[in-house]
């Protein structure tokens, strides 16, 4: 189970978290095969952020286990990278030195590493501008090129395009999905997006009071197309499992 390239090995076995006397996870299990892409939909405060909080090892879970190539871990681990929907950039550090920040080495090689990452994300040309120059979508690439950076193995993605227009989230979808095919790394992306989940994810998790109620693997060939008859309809089939009974008929009394 253990291999160094490649995606992590995560498995979550009976995850638990209460804050004081709000239980806000109730008893997770998931497992992530290495270099699989899964998202995680549900409704605002279902404790899909806690979760990746507990899996980057930011917060301790109340009761259960993280495991990451079959082993608990205690600390955060270093190829382990989380992306948020802001991006997080130091405004008073240029955008190379944003990327390069936490990386060790010589400097020649830092540099180059640095900029290595911000050529996979279309901004080699950008690498002395200030953070407050770029624009929203830029500022996301850097973050992608900062978490990108060490490597990592796994990917966390607190809704890292949920801020953006809808043209240049569809780039950075892109984007992401070339990314995550060339280096294989195990990403989790939690999205409010189910369209954006039926498109990039090879399963798609549903949490509902801190528990899962939907684990649907998405089997549609790759590129996927928007637009396209099977997507629309796994899109659908989400879309009514997340709302409830009494929004379905509300709606459709709106229709009639
Ligand atoms: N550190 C904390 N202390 C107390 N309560 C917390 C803490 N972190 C999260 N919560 C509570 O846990 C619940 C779940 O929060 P969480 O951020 O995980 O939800 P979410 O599904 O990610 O929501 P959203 O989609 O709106 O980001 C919320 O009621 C929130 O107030």
């Amino acid at each position: 189970m253990e291999s160094e390239l490649g995606g992590i090995h995560l498995k979550l076995e009976g995850l638990r978290k209460s804050f004081g006397t709000q239980a806000v996870l109730r008893g997770i299990d998931l497992e992530v095969l290495p270099g699989e892409f899964v998202a995680i939909v549900g409704r605002s405060g279902c404790g899909k952020s806690t979760m990746l909080r507990l899996i980057a090892g930011l917060e301790a879970p109340t009761t259960g286990n993280v495991l990451l190539d079959g082993k608990r871990s205690h600390r955060i681990e270093p190829k382990v990278r989380m992306m948020f929907q802001d991006a997080r950039l130091l405004p008073w550090q240029r955008v190379q030195a944003n990327v390069e920040l936490g990386l060790v080495g010589s400097q020649a090689d830092v540099r180059q590493t640095a900029s290595q990452a911000l050529c996979s994300v279309g901004l080699e040309n950008r690498a002395r501008e200030w953070p407050a120059v770029l624009s929203g979508g830029q500022r996301q690439r850097v973050a992608l090129a900062r978490a990108l950076v060490g490597q990592p193995r796994l990917l966390l993605l607190d809704e890292p395009l949920g801020a953006l227009d809808a043209l240049t989230r569809i780039e950075m979808q892109q984007l992401l999905e070339r990314l995550w095919q060339e280096k294989q790394f195990t990403t989790l992306l939690i999205t409010h997006d189910v369209e954006e989940a039926v498109v990039l994810a090879d399963r798609v998790v549903l949490i509902e009071n801190g528990e899962v109620t939907l684990n649907l693997r998405i089997s549609l060939p790759r590129p996927r197309v928007r637009g396209d008859m099977a997507l629309a309809q796994m899109v659908e089939k989400i879309l009514h499992r997340v709302m409830g009974k009494q929004e379905r008929e509300n709606l459709k009394a709106i229709a009639h």
